[in-house]
């Protein structure tokens, strides 16, 4: 027997433990690779990814095979051994032997799982042999989306885009280039600067990486800042900045930008950020309910913080460790920070207003209460030759309102929201 890619698939359970367990986001987790190799790191990632992504998929079948699991307070880390190694078996076309195998050897590994290694090993080569026909008849958008998600997206936007939004979580997004001016090598244009690749790639390995001729960001992600105009010269404040996509984009378009953050870590990313592209910014480490500029300035970016349930696709943790109460507090915490920036904003200017969430109450339900707080300002209607012709990206208030499902024939995009306010 060989132990190769045991030192990956103990790094993916180390990741799914800390996800399901202790409800730590993926990208948080994901620190269990450092120190490893860059193929093993990325075969832990992608164990853990996908497990995440078909995790409702893999508890049913699971269940089919066992109709008595190991319980998960009794069995150390089983659970999470029998779901990675099914995720093998049926998403990540690991050869049986290697799956079974790697799984045996991290049940042998936790005195408390090694009890279930021949339930384990039983269980996965069951898997191996009929697991593939479970799967195939599967609903799998609605086993790898919960209740409460599924049935606020029906509320929000009606049962037949509910279910669009969850098929599109099922995929493995594209990765979306923003570039400086040139073409993006072995890339195909999505409109504007956005470039993207069908596949995931190696970011740093791309041509032009180190010459910071282009950042990551996606194509959802750039809209927002379009909704200001042209920008050149002109100064805008962008708050809730880091890692900085949107100031990035706002000081590539020529204009003199302050970013405001509260994380001081995630201010430090910025500024390597900022430092590899070439670019500049003032940044200030603040909390932007308490910070306010020398005087109100023309243009505001107001990038909140959320529940991200747009961005599931790129962060298949969110279903199972974000519940209703998240999106209550954020869109609370949202809301405050929303008033402060509108103080910001001198007479006539404009409030842009995004976060990356497809909840109404972080959304257009947002931005009517701030509306009825605040007489001075009104919403001004996206066009669609503001955002390259999408009408299908405009809501009924006019605001822009994008899903993981729109643009599907080429890969989808995450699931963003933006408001456009003016200051009488
Ligand atoms: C959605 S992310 C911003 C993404 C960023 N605009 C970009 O395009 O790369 C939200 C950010 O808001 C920050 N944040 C949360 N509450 C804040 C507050 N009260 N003041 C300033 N920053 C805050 C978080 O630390 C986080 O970095």
């Amino acid at each position: 027997m060989s132990s190769a890619g045991l030192p990956a698939r103990k790094a993916a359970l180390s990741i799914l433990t800390e996800v399901l367990r202790k409800r730590r986001p993926l990208d948080v987790a994901l620190a269990a690779t450092e120190g490893l190799e860059a193929r093993d790191a990325g075969f832990a990632r992608a164990i853990a990814s996908e497990t995440l992504r078909r995790l409702g998929q893999l508890e049913a079948l699971i269940r089919e095979f066992v109709p008595k699991p190991p319980a998960r307070n009794r069995a150390g880390p089983a659970p999470e051994i029998l779901l990675a190694g099914a995720c093998e078996l049926l998403f990540l076309d690991v050869p049986a032997h290697a799956a079974v195998d790697g799984a045996n050897r991290l049940a042998q590994a936790d005195r408390n799982a090694v009890h279930f290694k021949p339930l384990i090993n039983a269980v996965l080569r069951r898997v191996s042999r009929d697991g593939k026909a479970v799967i195939e008849a599967q609903n799998a958008a609605e086993l790898n989306t919960p209740d409460w998600l599924f049935m606020r997206w029906a509320d929000t936007y009606g049962e037949e885009v509910a279910r669009a939004i969850a098929d599109a979580h099922q995929g493995v997004p594209p990765l979306d280039i923003v570039s400086k001016g040139g073409a993006i090598e072995g890339a195909e244009n999505l409109f504007g600067n956005v470039w993207r690749f069908a596949e995931p790639q190696r970011v740093d390995a791309l041509a032009g990486y180190e010459e910071g001729l282009f950042w990551v960001q996606d194509a959802a992600a750039t809209l927002p800042p379009l909704l200001l105009g042209d920008v050149k010269g002109q100064k805008v404040i962008d708050l809730c900045a880091a890692p900085g996509g949107k100031t990035a984009q706002l000081a590539a378009a020529g204009a003199i930008v302050t970013a405001v953050e509260r994380e001081e870590a995630r201010m430090a990313q910025l500024f390597e950020n900022l430092a590899r592209l070439k670019l500049e910014a003032e940044t200030v480490v603040g909390d932007a309910r308490d910070w306010r500029p020398k005087e109100p300035v023309p243009f505001v970016l107001l990038d909140a913080p959320c529940s991200a349930t747009g961005t599931i696709r790129r962060h298949p943790e969110l279903p199972w460790i974000k519940s209703a109460s998240d999106v209550t507090l954020c869109s609370q915490a949202a809301g405050d920070i929303l008033d402060s920036a509108g103080e910001m904003v001198a007479p006539g200017g404009l409030l842009v207003f995004a976060t990356c969430s497809l909840e109404r109450e972080e959304g257009s339900e947002q931005i009517d209460a701030f509306l009825e707080r605040n007489g001075d300002f009104t919403r001004e209607a996206v066009k669609p030759e503001e955002i390259f012709g999408h009408h299908e990206l405009i809501d009924a208030n006019g605001d822009l309102r994008t899903l993981p499902c729109h643009l599907k024939d080429k890969g989808g995009m995450d699931g963003f929201f933006a408001a456009r306010l003016r200051k009488k």
